[in-house]
């Protein structure tokens, strides 16, 4: 590393491993905007060796004078490299091998991979600090924006209570062709591949787990808390269906997943001792909040600080080019003479803290039920909520567009009340043959997230 603020005239010497696209994205963007990296960097930025599976395939990008590496682990010990970039993916495995190798030979590790972060990153920001390098993932968490630098940086003064927002370029883009366009969830899936903003496996998109890789990554970032992936309540989008999304829409709502992560300063029983509350799902966001209009692989992060208010970050949160220019900015960084620990604290000073228990969270919930079209089956859904102490807001049964084959829909609107009681209504209803399939639960989005 170099000394903090110092400018060398030597190249920062750079090896890259995995050529997909986000690989290619850096190749090209070093390529066509070198002048201007060079006169910001404070010197050229050189990719000396490149690793991924197959050498020979036309990537569009020209590499025959760099040098290949069968064994991307091999780049961590070349005498001709000082930051190691990885842009493989897979939390364990060979990133893991080589982000350990880097790290542990006192080279700065960039890497996109936020599966690995919010798995390791604890470890690894370790062995950075250990190795006086840096650890950097700038292009790990909301693509292209700059959220892990505008909270570990921009916001650092201030005491952060809440972070939330849309993490998932994919699961966006498709829900927001569904409610454009009543676009089909598997042909807009496979519309998100093709345009690479999807993971490898897209089950991480779907499921929700990329967004709760990021959610716990800036958790710890603007919490200054260890990283708990595991902590993170985790619902995707799969089981969201066109007659939802029609439903909020006549409701006043689009529907988003969200990551949302607070920071809870006592819980009722347990004043003084902080919660940490970490959840991804799916939720109404009523079409005025800004959250309504991010549509396509868009992401918006939302940080509250308790000096600066709310900060809207929002820009391209998947694709080749936004996720490069954030890969490229960490190593301008590096070239800068970054010498900040990779979360906002020291590791010695961030905190494991415990995970809150949502039940006593207030809020309205969506609940929607797909049910055996009968006489009866609406009175025995009530009196699950009645006896949960659950109080109906609104209660439609929405039309469905496919062949209903004897099964109808029913959504219901539940006035403010607390998590728990929701839950217990739930479980009143579990193993009901009335009920068809598991009811969808989607929170309604607060004014104030
Ligand atoms: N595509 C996107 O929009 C974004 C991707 N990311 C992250 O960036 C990373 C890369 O993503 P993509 O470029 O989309 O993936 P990709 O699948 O397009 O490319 C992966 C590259 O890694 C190589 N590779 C895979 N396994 C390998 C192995 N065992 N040994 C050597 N090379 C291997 C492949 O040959 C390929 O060149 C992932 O961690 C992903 O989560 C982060 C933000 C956005
Ligand atoms: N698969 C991810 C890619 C960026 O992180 C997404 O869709 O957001
Ligand atoms: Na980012």
């Amino acid at each position: 590393m170099t000394d903090a603020g110092q400018l060398h005239d030597k190249p920062l010497r750079v090896a890259i491993a995995g050529l997909g696209t986000v690989g290619t994205g850096v190749i090209r963007l070093l390529r066509e905007n070198a002048a201007l990296i060079e006169a910001r960097a404070g010197v050229p930025i050189a990719i000396t060796a490149v690793s991924a599976r197959d050498r020979s395939r036309d990537r569009g990008v020209d590499i025959s004078h760099i040098a290949w590496e069968d064994d991307m682990t091999a780049m961590a010990a070349r005498d001709d490299v000082d930051v190691v970039v990885e842009l493989v993916g897979g939390s364990d495995g060979p990133a893991l091998v080589l982000a350990r190798q880097a790290l542990g030979r006192g080279k700065s590790f960039v890497t996109a991979n936020k599966a690995m972060v919010a798995m390791h990153g604890m470890e690894l920001a370790e062995a950075a600090e250990a190795g006086n390098a840096a650890l950097k993932f700038e292009a790990a968490v909301a693509g292209g924006i700059p959220v892990v630098k505008g909270l570990r940086e921009g916001a650092a003064a201030n005491r952060i209570e809440r972070i939330y927002g849309i993490l998932n370029g994919t699961c966006n883009y498709i829900l927001s062709a569904m409610e454009s366009t009543g676009a089909d969830f598997a042909e807009t899936l496979q519309e998100a591949q093709a345009l690479g903003y999807a993971e490898a496996d897209p089950a991480f998109d779907i499921d929700g787990v990329d967004a709760a890789h990021k959610l716990a990554i800036l958790a710890a970032i603007g919490f200054g808390s260890r990283i708990d992936f595991s902590a993170v309540a985790c619902t995707g989008i799969a089981a969201v269906r066109a007659a939802d999304i029609a439903q909020a829409d006549v409701l006043g709502y689009v529907i988003r997943l969200i990551g949302m992560a607070d920071m809870l300063d006592g819980e009722p029983g347990a004043v003084g001792e902080a919660k940490l509350l970490q959840r991804v799902r799916p939720c109404l966001v009523h079409k005025r909040h800004p959250l309504a209009h991010v549509t396509g692989p868009t992401n918006a992060v939302v940080a509250e600080g308790n000096f600066s208010g709310r900060l809207l970050f929002q820009g391209a949160g998947a694709g080749d080019g936004p996720t490069a220019s954030a890969v490229v900015a960490d190593l301008i960084d590096l070239a800068r003479g970054d010498t900040y620990s990779p979360f906002s604290v020291p590791t010695r000073a961030m905190e494991a803290v415990p995970a809150a228990d949502p039940g006593g969270r207030m809020g309205r919930t969506y609940l929607r039920f797909t049910v055996t079209d009968r006489p009866g089956v609406l009175a025995e859904i009530a009196a699950a909520m009645r006896d949960a102490g659950v109080s109906i807001e609104s209660l439609n049964q929405p039309a469905l567009s496919e062949n209903a084959g004897g099964e109808a829909l029913v959504a219901l609107v539940t006035h403010e009340g607390e998590e728990r009681s929701v839950t217990r209504a739930l479980e009143l209803l579990e193993g009901s043959d009335s009920l068809t399939g598991p009811p969808l639960v989607m929170p309604i989005l607060k004014d104030r997230g």
